[in-house]
Formats: structure tokens, C-alpha cells, sequence
């Protein structure tokens, strides 16, 4: 049974017994006859799994749906999020070590067959599941997946695996790889060009060396943070920690933070405490006056603007919320529930605001829609899904949508142009546009800003001027947040 414990031997020994020797053939048959049951926690992970494949679906949404169907328990419940994952998160790492244990390029491996192998790597590798069910439990599903010859190959390439600890295959996948970025890429298991453009971010900042840090942040679990309204709910009436930045938020206990009555009437919004920030930023840049307007132009699905709305409400003023995907704007709607005068949400195109309705605001909050790189974490098949070729087209409609809310903003307002990514091209580089085009335009010292507002925690914020979030030393998503004031 030793061949089943990772070893610290470099990697060499699947060689050394060949990956198909008859050894592995008899045990592969062997577990042919006797399949093993594929434990709920581990189904459910496959399912997501090959959904977020073949459907393109969020595994952040549909796995709570799966594990309630599956009736799973807390500790099952656990399993099944950390397998999920840790299994896409980690999918291209795990892919080198397949090709390596299968010698063969895994796209010439059955897609769904490849999830399972991925699955029971990511058991071998990365948990502390027994080798002996990782290993028997994927040879059940691919059989099911696959045919009996699917299953004695998964069999073989899992036991090869096996065979060496995550570090011993690193190594090995490593092994003639020169460049840096490469190297970062393979062993934090993101796509090469995100590794450069976290790298440029990180550089704008001065912050170059940190980048290794960064992606491994991408790779671990967030905690999850409330969001108590102010004005409906104290966040001392909340189970949990105070976050450390935020004045509003709770970092929540174990469980499903969903299931809490204060979340389900809509007091409280489980929101990054990142996201949190950005809306104080804007909503505590200064007093509130009576009467005032605000706008959240890109609204949906409604984290910002029911914070917005909550404070606006505590300050006299009013908020309007905008989103052009209808379905997007119900669930803004459905957002703002708790209010007693929930504010009015319209579907449109925040590009067309600005001629729809010139100089009407006080202070807008443009949460605009980006490639979501600092959300990494959050979502863990993202990275895999975003493209370079998305960012001219996001960049061009981040313009767009700030030409519109200046329009829309009177003289004297306030506009935080906030993005859930720290790529330069959506942050400083289409803030140096807008202010190059609007001299009428004045960066306000945002860090200081939040400084006030998290009462001096910030420890990263640059001086003057925008403020990046980071999830490795703030641990917040990767937000920027920049606030601008008309002045005529
Ligand atoms: C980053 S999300 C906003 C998140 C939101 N502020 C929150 O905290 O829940 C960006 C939103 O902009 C919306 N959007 C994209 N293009 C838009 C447009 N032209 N006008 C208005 N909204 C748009 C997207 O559908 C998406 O819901």
C-alpha cells in the first residue's frame, strides 16, 4: 500500500515502475470488479465541476443549490466547497501533472474524463482525503463517465500521481522552465497573461515583489464578510468578528451565512469588505446634505447600492439605481427590500445617463463592469473563462460609462469610479483619460478618505490620489477606488 502515499521523491519513481506496469493493470481490474460508492460530498464536486465545464455555470452559485439538493451536511457540505474549488482553482497545475502521469496532452482526454482525473489530483495532491478513496472514488466516476477502459486508464494515471507529493511534482513540472512569469503561473496555477498583469499592477504601485504572495491569496477561501445597513441593524447584533477596515461589516462565523434571518430580510448583505469600502469611500468623502441625489449607474446585483441606499437614508438624501440587465436590476431591487422607502431602480444603459439626465447627481458610484481580476478568489473558474481579448472592449465601455456619469454629476458632486480589478488599463489608465479630457475633473485624496472612514487601518493605501485594494495584505478583493469632484 505504499505506492498509494505521496512521497518526497522527486517524482522520479512513476518512472522507474513505468505508469502502466502490471502491477497497476492488476489493481485497475481489481478495481473494476469492485467499484467503490462515490461519496455525496465528492458527486457533488464532480457535478459543479463538469457543469461550469459543459454549461459555463458559476460554481460560486450553483454549488450551495447542489449541496442542498444533496441534503449534505455541514462537514460533507465542507468537503464537497474545498474539492470544488481547490479542483478549478487549481486545474492547471493539476493538468502538467496529468500529461506527465499519462503521457499524453490532456487534450486528447475526454473532457469529462479529464474532470474526474482533476477531481482525484486535487485529493492527492492538495487534501488530506485517503489516497485509497481518492483514487477508488474517481475510478467509480470515470467508469461512469467513461467505459471500463476509462476507468482502468483513470485508475493507472491516479495511482502514478500518487506516487509524489505536490512538491515533487511541482518540481518536475517545472523542470526547463526559464521565465519567471511561467514559473509563477505553473505553481500558483493561473493563466499566464493575468500573471503579467497582476505583475504591471503590482508594479504601478512599487509593489512588484509581493507577486508571489498575491497569487497564492487568489488561491485560498476568503472570509466571509456582512454588511449590517446602517440605520436598519448595528453590527453588534451580528454573530461574528468586526472586520478590521470596514465600520459596517462582520466577519462571519462557519456556516452558511445565507441562512441568517438578518441576511434573509435583507438587513444584512453578505459583501466583500473591499466592496464595503468603496461605497463608504464615497458615501463619507464628506456630510451628507439633506436632499441630495445619488446615483449607482452600474448597479446590479446591488451589494454597493444597498449600502449607498442605507446610508443616503441615514443622511437625508435619496439614491437612484441603474443596470441594464433586467434580471440584474430585479436583483438590485430585491437588493434594496429592507429599506422603508426602497429607492427606484431603472434598467437602462448608464451610457445614455448623462444626456437622459445632465447634472441631476450629488454623487454618482461608478461600480464599473471589468474583467473582475482582483475577484479571483471569489470565483474560482474565472481565471480560466477571461481573455485578454475581453479588456479592449471592457476599457472602451469603462470610458463610455465615465463620460456619461460626469455628465451626469452637478458641479461640486462626487464620483468614485470604482473596478473589482487591479489591471492598469481599468483602473489608472482609464482614470488618466477621463481626467485628461475633464480639467473640470479633481482627484480627491481617496486614501485619506478611507483612512477616516476604517479609522487609520489602512495600512497599504497610497498617498493622495486612488487607493488599490490588495486580497494579500488587505484582505479585501483586489478593489480600486478613486474619487473625483466636479468642480464646474
Ligand atoms: C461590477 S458590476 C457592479 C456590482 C455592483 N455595484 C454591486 O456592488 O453589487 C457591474 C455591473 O454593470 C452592469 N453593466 C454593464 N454594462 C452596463 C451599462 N452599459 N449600463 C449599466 N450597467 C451596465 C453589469 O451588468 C454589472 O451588473
Amino acid at each position: 500500500m505504499n505506492e498509494q502515499r505521496p512521497r518526497r521523491d522527486g517524482g522520479k519513481r512513476y518512472r522507474e515502475q513505468g505508469d502502466y506496469g502490471d502491477r497497476n493493470r492488476a489493481r485497475s481490474s481489481q478495481a473494476v470488479r469492485r467499484p467503490a460508492r462515490v461519496q455525496p460530498a465528492r458527486r457533488v464536486a464532480y457535478g459543479v465541476i463538469a457543469a461550469v465545464r459543459e454549461d459555463e455555470a458559476f460554481a460560486n452559485l450553483l454549488l450551495p443549490q447542489r449541496i442542498d439538493r444533496a441534503g449534505l451536511d455541514a462537514k460533507d457540505a465542507a468537503l464537497a466547497t474545498e474539492l470544488t474549488y481547490g479542483t478549478l482553482r487549481r486545474h492547471g497545475f493539476y493538468d502538467r501533472v496529468i500529461e506527465l502521469a499519462a503521457h499524453r496532452p490532456v487534450g486528447e482526454i475526454d473532457a469529462p474524463l479529464l474532470d474526474v482525473l482533476r477531481l482525484g489530483a486535487h485529493q492527492l495532491l492538495a487534501t488530506r482525503v485517503a489516497p485509497h478513496a481518492a483514487v477508488d472514488e474517481s475510478v467509480s466516476l470515470a467508469r461512469e463517465v467513461g467505459s471500463r477502459s476509462t476507468a482502468g486508464f483513470a485508475n493507472a494515471v491516479l495511482r502514478t500521481i500518487g506516487r509524489a507529493d505536490a512538491e515533487a511534482w511541482l518540481v518536475e513540472v517545472l523542470a526547463g522552465v526559464r521565465d519567471e512569469d511561467e514559473r509563477l503561473a505553473i505553481e500558483h496555477s493561473h493563466p499566464l497573461w493575468i500573471v503579467r498583469a497582476l505583475r504591471r499592477a503590482l508594479a504601478a504601485a512599487e509593489r512588484e515583489a509581493e507577486l508571489p504572495e498575491l497569487l497564492a491569496a487568489d488561491n485560498a477561501a476568503p472570509r466571509v464578510s456582512l454588511t449590517a445597513l446602517p440605520g436598519l441593524l448595528e453590527r453588534a447584533e451580528l454573530p461574528g468578528t468586526p472586520t478590521p477596515l470596514s465600520p459596517v461589516g462582520v466577519r462571519a462565523e462557519g456556516g452558511d451565512p445565507a441562512r441568517l434571518p438578518q441576511v434573509r430580510d435583507g438587513r444584512v448583505r453578505v459583501q466583500d469588505e473591499g466592496s464595503q469600502l468603496a461605497a463608504l469611500a464615497l458615501s463619507r468623502a464628506r456630510p451628507v446634505e439633506p436632499g441630495e441625489r445619488w446615483l449607482d449607474l452600474c448597479a446590479g446585483p446591488g451589494g454597493k447600492a444597498a449600502l449607498l441606499a442605507a446610508e443616503a437614508a441615514v443622511g437625508g438624501a435619496a439614491l437612484l439605481a441603474n443596470e441594464v440587465v433586467p434580471a440584474r436590476a430585479e436583483l438590485v431591487r430585491r437588493a434594496l427590500v429592507a429599506l422603508p422607502d426602497p429607492p427606484e431602480v431603472l434598467a437602462g444603459d448608464g451610457r445614455d445617463f448623462g444626456e437622459s439626465h445632465p447634472q441631476e447627481f450629488d454623487r454618482i458610484m461608478l461600480d464599473a463592469p471589468c474583467t473582475g481580476l482582483g475577484a479571483l478568489r471569489r470565483r474560482p473558474e474565472a481565471r480560466w473563462r477571461k481573455q485578454p481579448g475581453d479588456l479592449p472592449g471592457l476599457t472602451g465601455l469603462q470610458d463610455q460609462l465615465a463620460e456619461s456619469a460626469v455628465r451626469a454629476l452637478k458641479p461640486g458632486g462626487l464620483l468614485a469610479y470604482v473596478t473589482c480589478s487591479p489591471h492598469v488599463a481599468e483602473t489608472r489608465g482609464v482614470l488618466r483619460g477621463l481626467l485628461k479630457r475633464h480639467p473640470e475633473l479633481e482627484q480627491l485624496d481617496t486614501a485619506a478618505v478611507l483612512n477616516q472612514v476604517t479609522g487609520g487601518s489602512l495600512e497599504t493605501a497610497e498617498e493622495g490620489g486612488a487607493v488599490q485594494l490588495w486580497p494579500h495584505s488587505d484582505g479585501t478583493d483586489a478593489m480600486f477606488i478613486a474619487l473625483l469632484r466636479r468642480t464646474a
